[in-house]
């Protein structure tokens, strides 16, 4: 498998922006999204930011059709998608919080199932894999187990595992928050490399450093979004 110079695996992928509209997300008491707006096009590269519990993590969530909102929509490219199953089809990759991954298997197995589930054929299913752990610096650890790797490790592989499946949508909920500056660095990178391959990239943090290098940030607080460049 072949990455370009950029840093993304090479090949095709679909534009796809996404787009939600007046989403609203009750839990509890609370009111956690309040008719939020929010668009990202493919070639953008956005931040998500907010304080902590201001619902980030919600907003991924149902912007990934991983969690159906109270009320309002989400459209990809005007299309609604019916369950987070056939966004992943359409290529709408979540890196969740926590990561997600599977601790009885190793790293590269964790890039692979996913990508054989969708179908890929084998041999470029492996090769995707293979190329996405070089991506993230992690092509000595793929034979590892998750419990093995360090959390910084973990959280690379779980970014290996969204580059791997060549996302028109990348939603990323603080892909950086357990990394040193300098991977928190290459992570971003590969993040605005994505976008640059013409993938809609929205990522959550805390960190300034990591919205500042967006193109857009949108910033939620009080279950309201402003955008604020
Ligand atoms: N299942 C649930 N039931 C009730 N409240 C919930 C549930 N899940 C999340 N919440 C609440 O929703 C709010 C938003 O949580 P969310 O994790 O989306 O925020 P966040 O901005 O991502 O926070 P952080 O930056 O700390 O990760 C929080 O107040 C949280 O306690």
């Amino acid at each position: 498998m072949r990455t370009d110079p950029a840093g993304t695996l090479a090949g095709a992928r679909t534009p796809m922006a996404v787009a939600g509209r007046a989403i609203t997300m009750r839990l509890g008491e609370r009111l956690v999204l309040d008719a939020v707006d929010l668009d990202v096009e493919p070639g953008t590269f956005a931040a998500l930011t907010g304080p902590s519990g201001a619902g980030k993590s919600t907003l991924l969530w149902i912007l990934g059709r991983a969690l159906e909102p109270t009320g309002g929509s989400v459209t990809y490219s005007g299309r609604l998608l019916p369950d987070r199953e056939a966004a992943a089809r359409a290529g709408v990759v979540l890196v969740p919080q926590g990561n997600a991954l599977v601790t009885p298997l190793t790293a590269r197995e964790n890039l692979l199932v996913p990508l054989l589930m969708l179908g890929i054929p084998a041999k470029e299913a492996h090769a995707r894999a293979d190329a996405a752990l070089t991506l993230v610096g992690l092509d000595d650890s793929g034979t590892h187990l998750v419990e093995e790797l360090s959390g910084g490790q973990q959280q690379r592989v779980a970014v290996a595992r969204g580059l791997a499946a060549r996302p028109s949508i990348l939603l990323a909920d603080e892909p950086t928050s357990d990394l040193d500056a300098t991977t928190r660095e290459i992570i971003v990178g590969l993040l605005r490399a994505e976008a640059e391959a013409g993938a809609a990239v929205l990522m959550s943090t805390h960190d300034s450093w990591c919205a500042d290098q967006a193109d857009v940030e949108y910033h939620l607080d009080d279950g309201h979004v402003e955008r604020r460049r």
